[in-house]
């Protein structure tokens, strides 16, 4: 049985996206089964992994039950892909109704036994597609800036998913906060990182050992279309990326049942 894992902090610009391609490529890499669920209609994913977003299906004819979940997954240059583009943003004013927080969470149900990791990648925002996506998983996974706004956000989203895991889900549990775009060199940065850890034990939330280092290659490879290992393998980012995806997995995140091949 696939794991699902939402990729998640409601502050923008933190590698959130970055992350869900990073951790899909690495984990493909290793021989696993990975579907990417992109739950952003900024639709940044879809595009990294080569999917098409105006002619195909998208999670948003999933999510109103226009279609079953099966037919709109992608076979992207990156990895297989539920895609999203704009009109997802519709979906807080269009869903009122009772139970729309399990909408995905019931969408992605037949995909599951297909998958050893299903990675959705979330929006900027606290609304009702991130929620629908903690409803769906078994982790959060917190990538963030080492910066004072980034912190400020920490609280705020584990608020969020204890409400989750009180009305929904309440297997949920947070994988940890990466730290992205990192530079350990400064004295800022050491700062922040010890702020950082402060937080995180008082919300008993870890930090990941493995911090992201700021590599261009990473932007490059992500507005070509081609998988980072492909692209730019040595990269320090990309390299950062492996060690993070061998960090994860140590810590187990070890899929119940590998997926049968499709
Ligand atoms: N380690 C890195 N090195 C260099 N550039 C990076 C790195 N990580 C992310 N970026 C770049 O930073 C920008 C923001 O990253 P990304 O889109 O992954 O963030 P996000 O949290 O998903 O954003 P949003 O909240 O808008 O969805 C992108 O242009 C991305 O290519």
């Amino acid at each position: 049985m696939g794991k699902i894992i939402s990729i998640s902090n409601q502050k923008g610009g933190v590698g959130k996206t970055t992350t869900a391609n990073a951790l899909a490529v690495n984990l493909k890499e290793k021989g696993y089964k990975v579907l990417a669920v992109d739950l952003d209609p900024q639709g940044n994913l879809s595009f990294s992994a080569g999917a098409d977003t105006d002619m195909s299906a998208t999670i948003y004819d999933v999510l109103k039950g226009e279609l079953k979940t099966q037919y709109a997954v992608q076979r992207g240059t990156v990895v297989d892909i539920i895609p999203a583009n704009i009109l997802l943003s519709s979906i807080e004013l269009e869903f009122t109704g009772a139970q729309r927080e399990f909408l995905l969470r019931n969408a992605l149900k037949p995909l599951i036994p297909l998958y050893d990791y299903i990675l959705i990648d979330t929006p900027p925002a606290l609304g009702v597609l991130t929620v629908n996506a903690f409803t769906a998983s078994d982790y959060v996974l917190v990538p963030m800036l080492s910066d004072i706004f980034s912190l400020q956000g920490i609280t705020q989203l584990e608020e969020t998913i204890d409400r989750v895991r009180t009305q929904c889900n309440p297997d949920i549990q947070i994988l940890g906060l990466l730290l992205t775009r990192h530079n350990p060199r400064t004295r800022f940065s050491r700062e922040i990182t010890g702020t950082v850890h402060m937080i995180s034990s008082d919300l008993n939330i870890p930090v990941f050992e493995t911090f992201i280092r700021e590599s261009v290659a990473l932007r490059e490879a992500q507005s070509l279309q081609k998988s980072i290992l492909d692209y730019a393998p040595a990269c320090n980012a990309v390299i950062d990326y492996k060690t993070f995806t061998e960090e994860l997995l140590e810590k187990g995140l070890t899929p119940c049942q590998k997926a049968r091949m499709s």
